[in-house]
């Protein structure tokens, strides 16, 4: 059964908390503590050669798991420091309770100015200052602590979210203010901050701690926001049926290239074939039929009346799928034909790279997609398509306004590729790796995507498998040949790797 991997607003966080005490049962304080006992778990297996901590505690709950890491890491063997901000309000109760815990076993400095915070060589900061009750950008004291935090070259580890950073919009926030963290361990749920690639610098690596939370009241909480792992997809790949020939396995259309730029024809090509599909057709500018015959002999040349470029497919077979765009111009010519194609076929269509920028450029054309489209745009192709976004979190807003209004499936490429659906869903990948932001690898999953639509896949499904196994190729790569010698080619090459991963 699909595991949901849903990603709520922090604002949702306190009556999932209370759901689990009342129904598990289990006190807060108790559930605190198992919070924290989880945290340094991790945390000492991931730090394996620890000199020492220093862990910088809040008031709120956030402060309350920072006294309880101290004691449990104190405990373990670990010299621990702890500091306080001087000034602040009123500790929580489990707060309090943690505070007291700990002085048990040690003391509470207290910072009254940034400079009181003097790290030693080696020492860890652990920073639980603010948690996912941060509801205002952080001034004063606190404020100028962060900054002596950001100034050290000290390494700084976050107890559930880095100080200073809300868990969704930061278009209001001082980005002065928050902590730059190289590791952030996170109780549950990935925040939506994670995912966007302008908060990179202060959340560092981040990794999910499933600290028990109870399953019925996280079942039943609404989210638009999700998170694709290998488990979903291991979840929701069909098994390979077995008694297919090439018929069942589908019959797809690849409509890229132009004379001189037939890299993305080969590339996305060669990802289709090895990612299941039953027969490729590839619609090539006429120059191009050698090019593709030699490259991907699977492949069968469908070549335009062009020798140079796209400007119509004369015969449309009946294909289960067609992908149209990578490196086919923009020129009248192309124009005409994707206008035609966009009149004429109605049935699952990519469009990717310059069927974009034409779209972007002949924004009548926008009238023409369909609940059968997907587009699978990088940045700068969605900007041209929905205009520029003052940061991450207006982009993805108006990515999701954009696939509602247009009713359809896009695919926004980065770092976490997020899909956003007709019905205002965002689904965000996990898998991939930076090696991957190279030439042709968009040409590559459009390859991929062509494949799994012909498989007559559902459009949400087929995304989130095909954005998924994409970045699980790049990462088979990666832990091969290194992320810099990654290119698109070796992404193609080894999707074989990654579907066996991924089928059971
Ligand atoms: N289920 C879980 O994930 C668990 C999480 N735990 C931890 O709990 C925190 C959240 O704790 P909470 O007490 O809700 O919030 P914080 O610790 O982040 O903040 C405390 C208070 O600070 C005030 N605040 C907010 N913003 C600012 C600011 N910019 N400057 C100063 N003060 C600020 C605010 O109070 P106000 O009354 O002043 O508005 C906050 O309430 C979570 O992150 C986890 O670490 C549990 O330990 C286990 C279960
Ligand atoms: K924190």
């Amino acid at each position: 059964m699909e595991k949901l991997n849903k990603v709520f607003r922090t604002a949702q966080l306190a009556a999932i908390d209370k759901y689990t005490i009342e129904h598990e049962p289990v006190s807060s304080l108790d559930l605190m503590e198992r919070a924290a006992g989880i945290w340094t778990d991790r945390f000492l297996k991931i730090f394996t050669e620890v000199a020492g901590v220093v862990v910088i505690a809040g008031n709120g709950n956030n402060g309350g798991d920072g006294y309880a890491i101290a004691r449990l890491l104190n405990r373990r063997g670990v010299p621990v420091r702890v500091f306080r901000i001087a000034g602040t309000q009123d500790r929580s109760p489990d707060c309090e309770a943690n505070y007291r815990r700990w002085l048990t076993r040690g003391k509470v400095e207290e910072l009254k100015q940034a400079d009181d915070l003097v790290l030693q060589k080696g020492e860890i900061v652990i920073d639980a200052i603010f948690g996912s009750g941060l509801n205002r950008p952080v001034t004063g004291l606190a404020a100028r602590i962060i900054k002596q935090m950001n100034a050290s070259v000290n390494r700084v580890v976050a107890v559930d979210i880095p100080s200073g950073l809300a868990g969704e919009d930061n278009t209001w926030n001082d980005p002065e203010t928050i902590v730059c963290a190289e590791y952030t361990f996170t109780f549950q749920f990935p925040k939506l901050a994670f995912m966007l690639a302008e908060n990179e610098k202060y959340v560092g690596r981040w990794e999910v701690l499933d600290i028990g939370l109870h399953p019925e009241i996280i079942a039943r909480q609404p989210t638009d926001w999700f998170y694709t792992t290998e488990d979903t997809v291991k979840a929701i790949l069909p098994p390979s049926p077995v008694f297919a020939h090439k018929g069942t396995n589908g019959k797809g259309l690849l409509i890229a290239g132009s004379y001189g730029m037939m890299g993305a024809a080969v590339l996305g090509a060669k990802a289709a074939v090895r990612s299941g599909i039953g027969l490729l057709y590839c619609h090539i500018p006429g120059k191009g039929i050698e090019v593709i015959q030699t490259t991907v002999p699977e492949a069968i040349p469908d070549p335009d009346e062009s020798a140079e470029r796209f400007s119509a497919v004369c015969k449309l077979r009946d294909y289960d799928a067609i992908a149209v765009g990578p490196a086919i111009g923009q020129g009248p010519e192309t124009v005409g034909g994707l206008e035609k194609l966009l009149r004429t076929w109605r049935g699952t269509t990519i469009l990717d790279a310059d069927a974009l920028n034409i779209i972007a450029e002949h924004r009548e054309l926008l009238d023409l997609l369909h609940e059968g489209c997907i587009l699978t745009p990088h940045m700068k192709e969605f900007e041209r398509l929905a205009g520029k976004s003052v940061n991450d979190f207006e982009r993805l807003n108006k990515l999701s306004i954009f696939a509602n209004q247009y009713r359809v499936h896009i695919v926004l490429k980065g770092a976490h590729s997020v899909i956003a659906t007709p019905d205002r869903r965002l689904f965000f990948n996990m898998s991939g790796n930076p090696g991957m932001a190279k030439g042709g690898a968009g040409d590559v999953l459009t390859g991929v995507l062509l494949a799994l639509a012909a498989n007559k896949l559902n459009l949400l499904d087929l995304l989130r498998i095909g954005v998924f196994a994409h970045g699980l190729a790049g990462d088979c790569v990666a832990e091969k040949e290194g992320r810099r010698g990654c290119c698109a080619g070796m992404i193609a090459e080894r999707m074989g790797e990654a579907w066996k991963r991924l089928e059971k």
